[in-house]
């Protein structure tokens, strides 16, 4: 018969090194966490006998390790532990003390998971715990050893502690001893430990220090402090933009947003400093703040937030939610507050930050909502708001490319401006408006429909104005370019060259076969050809614009010159002075000038020159239209 299984219920095995090995690596970020658990320890300790009578106010003293031999001393003078206590509490891990009766975490504590004490085997391989606690028991020492082992006994009263409370000694591990020297103590200390609600003192080598001070960050205030800016400059790397107070009192979490005054980089993370009830948990918790908010640096201290087990990050819960809430509330009341307040501050933040501030504002409704009215925009009337924009009421009018905007700025009026929708996010920004702010009306406009809507010169003086369109239009007919002759605003402006997006392609890859060389241009050679087909074929079809290959030369009737030509008989003038118009239309219109127009232009000036000093007899032996290609 085989053996009847033995069903006796047996506790799990625990191996001590691999846990310790499972911290080091895959729960704190490093081993010098071990003081940072410690200060937590302690602190609990305190708030524990804080809660008894006649406590006396907290302490906690560090004596770093010094020479060979010697051990880090870290003593509180918190509530002690008892024999049995050491027993159960320190050598059981997953065992904690910070539990309320229904095993929920305390919220007055900074522990709850009972595994910090074990980060201690991160430096040493021993941890040697004295205490004495405040119910009068004996006073007990417990060692734990990193190979699984521990061991506990009475104190006689000249070998224990003469006061009530806990010290821990750990005696580095040979050549490791670096994180528990003193420099290194007094720097995590500071780190972890300058905003404990109890004084933190480190014995140095020139005398005690204590590392505590004031948490300017967590405190209210209107206008930042001097001393507020140096932490954010020390925290930023470089004067911040403003300083933000936050407060969630659901959560008791008060703190500092400080605004950068550069643009982070795309990738960069969020890092939100966190202080649990003054400790530090972490510089880099990533999602304290709405993902939009990656102009900003926070610092906060809170109570009502849980930590990991690790401590480098939160728990994801409704008080995490609430605070991010908030903490984004913050950060739109500033934005809004500074436009009424200080519209120069304002300016500079977009200034720094307008790129990835549009670029969210395309998947953020939240960030559009409050961003998008203060974002600058171009438009024909000049610089202004989305805002200003919004507030006349009527439809917004926007040009798809910085080109086409350049074009209809020039003969756009006043009173119906256009936005240059061309630059990164702009357009698509526009074309989100109606859903934004509700009652919001875009169009596109296209530099074809505004010369639609030009007038057409007088009737009694249209003759002269066909003429002078088809004597113009000869006279660029090696350029590839037609005429049209319009009146409008302003006066002064002789002729604009309008080109559509065909045609500003095709003027592109001119310029660069004349730039380049070998295949590259006689690949663009044959897109060209391609495009002359398709073009003439369209023309057969009767589909074509009168917009000729290099564009369009619109002549305004209301210029000064451009009606003298229209008056002068002299076909030389007119050709010459119409192939000069048309280069300075081209250059204010930022086309890349062709050799052939740069030709044009040097002959067109020299032939003007030879004109007026009477040399016109020599004309004819001047090239008429030389081209270079
Ligand atoms: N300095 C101390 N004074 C009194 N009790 C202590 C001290 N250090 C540790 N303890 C006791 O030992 C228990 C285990 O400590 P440990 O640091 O491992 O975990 P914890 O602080 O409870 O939780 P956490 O893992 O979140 O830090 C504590 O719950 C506490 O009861």
């Amino acid at each position: 018969m085989p053996d009847s299984p033995d069903r006796t219920p047996r506790p799990f095995q625990v191996d001590l090194r691999g846990i310790v090995d499972l911290l080091s690596r895959s729960i704190y970020s490093g081993p010098q966490v071990y003081l940072r658990e410690l200060l937590q320890n302690g602190v609990d300790a305190i708030t524990a006998r804080g809660a008894l009578p006649g406590s006396p106010p907290g302490s906690i003293r560090i004596t770093p390790a010094a020479g060979q031999d010697g051990e880090l001393v870290f003593t509180d003078n918190g509530v002690g532990l008892t024999a049995a206590e050491v027993g159960e509490l320190l050598a059981t891990v997953g065992r904690s003390s910070k539990r309320d009766v229904l095993d929920l975490p305390r919220t007055d504590r900074l522990g709850q998971f009972g595994i910090g004490l074990l980060s201690c085997f991160m430096v040493s391989d021993d941890i040697r715990v004295l205490s004495r606690a405040a119910g009068g028991e004996p006073p007990v020492e417990w060692i734990g050893s990193a190979d699984g082992t521990f061991t506990v006994r009475e104190l006689d009263d000249d070998e224990a502690l003469p006061e009530i409370g806990t010290q821990v000694r750990l005696r580095p591990r040979a050549g490791d001893g670096e994180l528990t020297s003193p420099t290194a103590v007094l720097e995590l200390a500071t780190r972890y430990g300058a905003y404990l609600p109890v004084p933190v003192r480190v014995e140095m080598p020139g005398g005690e220090q204590t590392v505590s001070s004031e948490p300017l960050f967590a405190q209210p205030f209107t206008a930042p402090s001097p001393e507020l800016m140096a932490l954010g400059k020390e925290l930023l790397g470089a004067e911040p933009l403003d300083a933000v107070p936050l407060h969630v009192p659901g959560t008791g979490t008060r703190g500092t947003a400080f605004v950068l005054p550069f643009a982070p980089s795309p990738g960069a993370r969020q890092a939100t400093r966190v202080y649990l009830r003054g400790m530090l948990l972490s510089e880099r918790i990533d999602d304290l703040l709405p993902e939009w908010a990656f102009f900003a640096r926070c610092v906060v201290d809170t109570t009502g937030l849980r930590p990991t087990a690790s401590r480098e990050s939160l728990i994801q819960d409704d008080a995490l939610e609430e605070t991010r809430a908030e903490l984004g509330s913050a950060l739109r009341r500033w934005v809004a507050t500074m436009a009424n307040r200080d519209p120069v501050r304002l300016s500079s933040f977009l200034g720094v930050h307008h790129l990835a501030l549009r670029a969210l504002v395309l998947h953020d409704d939240e960030l559009a909502g409050f961003i998008v009215p203060w974002l600058p925009i171009e438009t024909s009337n000049g610089q202004t708001t989305y805002r200003e924009l919004l507030r006349g009421g009527a439809p917004l009018r926007f040009a798809e490319t910085v080109d086409e905007f350049r074009q209809i700025a020039a003969i756009a009026r006043p009173d119906s401006p256009v936005i240059n929708g061309g630059y990164v996010y702009d357009a698509d920004i526009l074309r989100r408006l109606p859903d934004l702010i509700p009652g919001t009306v875009v169009e596109t406009v296209t530099i074809t429909d505004e010369l639609a809507s030009l007038d057409v010169p007088p009737l009694a003086e249209r003759p002269a104005a066909q003429r002078l369109q088809a004597r113009a239009e000869e006279a660029l007919k090696d350029l590839d370019c037609t005429v049209l002759v319009r009146s409008f605003a302003p006066d002064t402006l002789p002729a604009l060259h309008i080109a559509d997006a065909g045609v500003l392609r095709r003027l592109q890859r001119q310029r660069a076969k004349e730039a380049g060389s070998g295949m590259w241009a006689s690949i663009l050679q044959r897109i060209d050809d391609a495009q002359n087909q398709q073009d003439a074929q369209h023309q057969q079809n009767g589909e074509g614009e009168t917009v000729g290959a290099a564009g369009q030369l619109c002549l305004n009737w209301r210029n000064r010159l451009v009606r003298a030509l229209a008056d002068s008989d002299d076909e030389l003038l007119l050709a010459r002075t119409v192939r000069v118009v048309h280069v300075q239309a081209l250059l204010a219109a930022h086309r890349p000038l062709r050799a052939v127009e740069r030709a044009s232009l040097t002959d067109a000036l020299t032939d003007i020159v030879h004109l007026s000093a009477g040399l016109g007899a020599d004309l004819g032996e001047l090239p008429d239209a030389p081209g270079e290609n």
